[in-house]
């Protein structure tokens, strides 16, 4: 059980360290508020949470992915090379991927509730 709780810990510190550090993680935490707080707006059903939750959790995966990435490369090689920019910019890639994917699950379910 203390092993369990040490994991969610480090767990926890690493999502903390990533807002600290990366503006566009805090981007992240205002978009998630911003969402969770439109769909108590709009009373959304159970469906369209698990979608907005699944979409959410995708965006924050591929982040977090990104930064360990971004500081795995800066630790293992500082200087520049053309390598660590294609590692660098496919896993921000992955990023904007996972973004426009939560956009269009947003705009599916509250640009009808809107209009
Ligand atoms: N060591 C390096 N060698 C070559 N290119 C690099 C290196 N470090 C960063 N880059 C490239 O420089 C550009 C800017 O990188 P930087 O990490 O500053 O900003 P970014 O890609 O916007 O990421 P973020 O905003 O998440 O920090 C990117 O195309 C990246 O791939």
């Amino acid at each position: 059980m203390n092993r369990l709780t040490g994991s969610f810990r480090n767990a926890f510190r690493g999502i903390g360290t990533a807002l600290r550090s990366e503006p566009n993680a805090r981007i992240h935490l205002v978009a998630t508020g911003a969402v969770i707080a439109a769909g108590a707006f709009f009373r959304c059903s159970a469906g369209e949470w698990a979608v907005l939750a699944v979409a959410t959790a995708a965006v924050w995966t591929a982040e977090l992915l990104n930064t360990a990435i971004e500081k795995s490369m800066d630790l293992l090689h500082p200087d520049q090379h053309p390598l660590v920019k294609n590692i660098k910019d496919m896993a921000a890639g992955a990023v904007l991927i996972a973004a426009i994917g939560a956009v269009i699950a947003a705009g599916c379910i509250f640009l009808p509730k809107i209009l």
